[in-house]
């Protein structure tokens, strides 16, 4: 996992690694700008005869801009940079960095910002933009000239690529202060930064990566931070290894306790998730009337009918089979399409309170708990708990949807603590909290996946890793990132809006290859 952390720490980093490691300000430009202009032809291909404009701030930010520019320059790109300062207004560093531009480049590529037509022309003629005019040292509402120029550099409909962050979003909440860059690529420098994971950071982010720029591990190990990112190197060393040796036994039997009349199809997606994310055996309890209807759609899986209510949910009288198969299971996923029947709401009541396995409990099996979260610190063992913001705010006293996703991390933190239990706050960005307050951002998924059954490809993969031996914690985490991971394989694939949660499914053996070979 890799610390998130705010602009403050960061800046302390930045500060350490000059006065302390030795490594000069403009040594740490120089890495910034090489990490952009590779990210930049990474994404985009070779610059060579593109029309890039960089707009470059006052500050460091700026600075880096001045880099890439010479950088991308270097490389035949035809840059121009707008220059929101006089070389004597920029910070040492930038100015440096201006001068080795204008010295390669001579001062013809370079021209003060202003906000009227030619310039305008100029960024709306561009292929790419690069924005370097605020990082870190943003401090205040945007107005002015750089209100204009990143009002311009939004309307010109061509990729951004943002340097550190995108200018005008704070670094720390994710929120516009006024006008901020709408960027289809962040490169932003040592340690991610919460506010590109949160608010509206995560739509002006774009797809951020984090460039090593040599901030020493020990400064990096020091940084006081409970936020992490869920990265790919860490699914890479958490997945389960599969030896020669291995048979179905080893990779457990993961049980579902889902379904009722007319909700099959939830039962059936979480089945088929926990065997394609590798679990070894995977049963469906199933009210009796639907077994048949289940058994249709699934090959690999099997059922178990069980004891139900005239509205075909399961009933009370299922208690001491489910108990049954529960202890019978590896781990246990309680919730997908069992319906809030009275009778099904006592029942998951019942068995969540004494729940003495690996588990997973999400959509009704968490609208049973409704106003009864504190059944929870009864569970033999913390369950994992997979609720979307709705769901949340019924688990919470006075809550709404809308409350929560305000303080999403926050609603998370506390109350995975206050319950004892892992929480996995789906939603843009999914948050994962455990019962310490540690808590972990997960940077994979996209919109595509807001449709039907999504939920139940993720509680299927959570049940999946478990039963393969994953304690929660590493079991939430990897299966957040690889259900993100399959999403935006499928929405390369399909695109966004046609996708469904089965072509989800069907992307998890490639997401989990993919995250395997690393
Ligand atoms: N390890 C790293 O993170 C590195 C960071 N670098 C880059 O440096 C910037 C931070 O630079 P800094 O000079 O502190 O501030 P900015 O360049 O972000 O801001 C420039 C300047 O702008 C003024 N300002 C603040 N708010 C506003 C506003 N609303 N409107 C106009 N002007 C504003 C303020 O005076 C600032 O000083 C970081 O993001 C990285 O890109 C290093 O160069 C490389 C290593
Ligand atoms: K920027």
């Amino acid at each position: 996992m890799m610390k998130i952390i705010t602009s403050a720490q960061m800046q302390a980093l930045d500060r350490r690694t000059i006065t302390e490691a030795g490594i000069p300000g403009k040594t740490l430009m120089e890495r910034a700008g090489h990490a952009v202009s590779a990210r930049l032809e990474e994404v985009f291909g070779s610059v060579r005869g593109k029309r890039v404009t960089v707009l470059c701030g006052k500050g460091n930010n700026g600075g880096d801009g001045f880099v890439v520019a010479r950088l991308l320059h270097r490389k035949q790109a035809m840059v121009h940079v707008l220059a929101m300062a006089s070389v004597a207004e920029l910070t040492p560093d930038a100015a440096s960095m201006y001068r080795q531009f204008t010295r390669v480049a001579g001062t013809s590529r370079t021209r003060p910002y202003s906000s009227t037509e030619p310039v305008h022309t100029l960024i709306r003629g561009s292929d790419l933009i690069v924005d370097a005019l605020l990082g870190t040292g943003l401090s205040a509402d945007v107005s002015g000239r750089y209100a204009d120029a990143i009002d311009a550099i939004n309307g010109a409909g061509r990729p951004v690529v943002a340097v550190d962050l995108p200018s005008g979003l704070h670094a720390d909440t994710g929120k516009v202060l006024g006008h901020a860059v709408r960027a289809a690529v962040t490169v932003t420098f040592g340690l991610p930064k919460l506010g590109l994971y949160l608010n509206q950071g995560i739509d002006h982010a774009g797809q951020v990566t984090v460039a090593d720029i040599g901030i020493p591990p020990s400064f990096i190990d020091e940084v006081d931070s409970r936020t992490t990112l869920v990265t790919g190197s860490f699914v890479q060393r958490t997945l389960p290894v599969r030896r020669p040796s291995s048979h179905k036994g080893t990779f457990g039997h993961a049980g579902l306790i889902a379904g009722s009349v007319g909700k099959t199809g939830a039962a059936a997606m979480a089945a088929q998730a926990a065997l394609r994310v590798g679990a070894g055996l995977v049963t469906v309890a199933i009210p009796s009337s639907v077994n048949d209807v289940l058994e249709a759609k699934l090959l690999e899986a099997m059922t178990a009918p069980m004891p139900e209510t005239k509205a075909r949910t399961f009933s009370r009288n299922a208690f001491e089979r489910l108990s049954a198969f529960i202890a019978g299971r590896t781990a246990v996923a309680i919730g997908p399409g069992l319906s809030t029947h009275p009778e099904t709401v006592e029942l998951v009541q019942s068995l969540v309170k004494q729940l003495a396995k690996p588990a997973v409990l999400d959509a009704d099996a968490l609208n049973a708990l409704a106003g009864r979260a504190s059944l929870l610190t009864e569970c033999k063992q913390p369950p994992i708990l997979t609720p979307h913001p709705g769901e949340m705010a019924r688990l919470e006293p006075d809550a709404t949807a809308q409350s929560v996703n305000a303080d999403r991390i926050g609603t998370a933190t506390r109350f995975a603590r206050e319950r004892g239990v892992f929480l996995v706050l789906k939603g843009a960005r999914t948050v994962i909290a455990r019962p310490d307050g540690a808590v972990a951002i997960c940077p994979t998924g996209n919109p595509g996946m807001a449709t039907a059954g999504t939920g139940d490809v993720l509680t299927g993969m959570t049940v999946g890793l478990l039963a393969q031996g994953l304690p929660p914690w590493e079991a939430a985490c990897v299966a957040t990132y690889l259900h993100g991971y399959a999403g935006d394989l499928t929405a390369a694939a399909l695109g966004p809006a046609g996708m469904v949660a089965g072509d989800v499914i069907a992307q998890i053996p490639h997401a989990l290859k993919a995250c395997h070979e690393g």
